[in-house]
């Protein structure tokens, strides 16, 4: 392969002397491949060459740093604000489809001919490279890693700065190939419409002269430097992309807990809902309620299955405790307050474990310290211990995509609990894994709930009804928006499964809220 790739020029250069010789085009329009190197070694030792060339590169690399420092956080910004793209979609459409080369002679008027008005031009055609880019980078951001974010209290600079921009990173760096490119473009065609100085103002006047060859070799420095500014860009989208340093600090005693917490409850029961409805917007007309005059109190320790059939409303009543879902009617109260997102006494963790690629498990852990205000030196501490407690200080180092779906489910636990939550909330979190995996994890869920001194209300939505009997000290089947069954297990723990399902009374509980869950 790569010596197909070095073949390529001599093959050029070969077939470009062949048409030569075979005189198919006129000779002035067309010079040799040795009359153009020739022209380029001359142009290379005369004096003309390199103060015009440099006047041409540095006009260009300022047009693409602007269009950079502006396109960029303008794309991420819009891609954050739907209904503002909305708004100036069209005009800013409008704006980039026109010929921005016609600008030209406005720059030339407002700037002067020189450096000010080559740069106004090629920004002004590359900023609407950086400006998409970034805003279709920040599109690809997955709906889950936005929610995690804002559960664990994201404000909309820290989702800007710590999702969003990394996000975008992979198409901002598409921008740059493209925008030196563009930046080129508009600094070159400036100089070929009026200039005092550069590479298109030599081009404009070796052409009036039909020296050919010089125009050849002048082109082939442009594209030189285009491609050797290019194959930086994939260096360092490369050295960025690849982060793959293994972390060697190791967890001690756990310290640093997340700063801001909420006063501490002195309600019994951190979950109240009374007569909670919630309808959405849209859903019909009047809309159907998705939850209607749903009651329930949850006292605390209790850990509660919540189990439906699919559509049921399982994962909306858990976004009205977790306060990304207001109740249109009634009220909830969680751990004595008003519902809010982004508490720190309340986890939420979901089927998908929606860690961030670019973060190592261990950075992944100290998102929600971050995000809460936790002082910096004593999170990887708290991270490391986490990661302890799920049974993975090995894979500290690594990135998610070097980790099995259970190590990943296992590293978005470890992100749930670092905050200490009182609450736990929980979608259906082993719904991904296989039947090995997912009991293996159950059994770590338990051990980590059992500790009595830390023990904390759990919400577990889930499917299985057999999953919630050997979880659960209560379960719960919603059906149409409300609370079918509230049901008590009457087990002790440790709960064996086989041994369950051969007790008559287990398999009656279970039909019977199976039947609940059916009818
Ligand atoms: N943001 C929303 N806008 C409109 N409708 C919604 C929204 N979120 C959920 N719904 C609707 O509410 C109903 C309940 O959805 P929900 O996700 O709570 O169900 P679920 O019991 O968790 O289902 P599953 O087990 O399949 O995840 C569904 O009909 C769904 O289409």
């Amino acid at each position: 392969m790569w010596l197909w790739r070095a073949a390529v020029p001599f093959i050029v250069v070969g077939l470009w002397q062949l048409v030569y010789e075979l005189d198919v085009t006129s000779r002035v329009l067309l010079p040799s491949p040795h009359a153009v190197w020739d022209a380029g070694l001359r142009l290379h030792s005369s004096a003309v060459l390199w103060p015009n060339l440099w006047s041409t590169v540095s006009a260009a690399l300022a047009a693409l740093a602007l269009s950079a420092a502006v396109g960029i956080p303008a794309g991420i910004l819009l891609g954050m604000a739907p209904r503002t793209w909305t708004v100036l979609a069209p005009y800013l459409n409008a704006v980039n489809s026109m010929p921005r080369i016609a600008l030209a002679p406005v720059f030339f008027v407002a700037l002067g001919i020189g450096q000010g008005s080559k740069i106004a031009l090629g920004f002004s055609i590359a900023v609407f490279v950086f400006l998409m880019n970034a805003r279709i980078g920040v599109l690809s951001a997955d709906e889950d890693q936005l929610k995690v974010c804002v559960a664990l209290g994201a404000s909309r600079f820290q989702l800007f700065r710590k999702l969003y921009l990394p996000v975008a990173v992979p198409a901002i760096f598409t921008a740059l190939r493209l925008g030196i490119v563009f930046a080129l473009l508009g600094v070159v065609g400036s100089e070929i419409i009026a200039s005092r100085a550069g590479v298109g103002q030599l081009i404009t006047t070796y052409s009036a002269t039909l020296s050919m060859a010089q125009v050849y070799a002048l082109l082939i420095f442009l594209a030189i430097f285009t491609s050797v500014l290019t194959m930086l860009v994939g260096v360092g989208e490369a050295l960025l992309l690849r982060r793959q340093r293994p972390d060697r600090r190791r967890g001690r005693a756990p310290t640093g807990m997340c700063k801001e917490r909420e006063e501490q409850s002195t309600d019994r029961h951190p979950v109240r809902l009374h007569s909670v409805s919630v309808r959405f917007p849209g859903a019909g007309s009047p809309p159907d309620p998705v939850l209607e005059n749903l009651s329930l109190d949850v006292p605390g320790g209790q850990f509660v299955a919540i189990v439906g059939a699919s559509g049921a409303g399982k994962s909306t009543l858990l976004n009205v405790v977790a306060g990304l879902t207001p109740v249109s009617a009634g009220s909830a109260t969680v751990l004595g307050r008003p519902p809010r997102a982004g508490r720190a006494d309340v986890g939420y963790m979901f089927a998908r474990d929606a860690l961030l690629p670019w973060r190592t498990a261990r950075r992944n852990v100290e998102l929600g310290l971050e995000l809460q205000g936790t002082a910096a030196p004593a999170r990887p501490e708290r991270a490391l211990h986490m990661l302890d407690l799920v049974r993975l200080s090995s894979a500290a180092g690594k990135y998610p995509a070097q980790l099995s779906q259970g190590m990943r489910q296992r590293v978005a636990l470890a992100r749930t609990l670092a905050c200490d939550p009182e609450l736990l909330l929980m979608d259906e979190p082993f719904a991904a894994l296989d039947a090995l995996t997912r009991s293996s994890l159950r059994d770590m869920l338990l051990d980590i709930w059992d500790d009595e001194a830390h023990r904390k209300t759990v919400l577990f939505v889930t499917h299985d009804l057999t999953e919630a009997l050997v979880l659960a000290d209560r379960v719960i089947t919603i059906a149409d928006g409300a609370v079918r069954s509230d049901v008590r297990v009457p087990y002790g723990r440790p709960r064996d499964q086989r041994a369950l399902m051969a007790r008559a009374d287990y398999r009656a509980l279970y039909d019977r809220l199976h039947a609940d869950l059916t009818a």
